[in-house]
């Protein structure tokens, strides 16, 4: 039997967009919540009774997390143009080695001020 498990967290953080549209407040800093899940997908454990221990994944998390929230993510080295794409991309490869039989199945972004997401899916 194949499990999916999640695990939710928030960051926030400013950031500022070049774009052809809606040019101008995005180019100003500004921030945004940003929502995160990322789901895992492994094997059970039959002496644990789990995937792997959540605990495990919510450490790796509030490493990560430390790196992007109340930062200007414009200067998060490796993240590139903060997008909710580059952003995807970044916690993806935060999180790499996951322990025991689990791997990282996708990672999804949001804002719900702004009413839009991104998922990134991994194998
Ligand atoms: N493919 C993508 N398209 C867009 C992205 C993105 O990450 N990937 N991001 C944006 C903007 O960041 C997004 O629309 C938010 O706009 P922004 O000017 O940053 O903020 P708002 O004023 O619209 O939102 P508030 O949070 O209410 O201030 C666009 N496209
Ligand atoms: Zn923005």
């Amino acid at each position: 039997m194949r499990f999916e498990l999640s695990q939710k967290f928030f960051f926030d953080a400013a950031h500022t967009l070049h774009r052809e549209i809606e040019a101008e407040p995005s180019r100003r800093v500004h921030g945004h919540t940003y929502q995160v899940e990322v789901g895992i997908v492994g094997y059970r454990s039959e002496e644990t009774g789990m995937v792997l221990d959540l605990g495990f994944l919510r450490r790796d998390i509030a490493v990560l997390r430390d790196e992007l929230d109340h930062r200007l993510l414009d200067e998060v080295k490796e993240l590139g143009t903060p997008t909710l794409e580059n952003i995807c991309v970044y916690i993806s490869k935060r999180l790499p080695g996951l322990h025991g039989a689990a791997s990282l199945h996708y990672v999804k972004v949001w804002r719900d001020s702004v009413g839009d997401s991104c998922t990134l899916r991994l194998g």
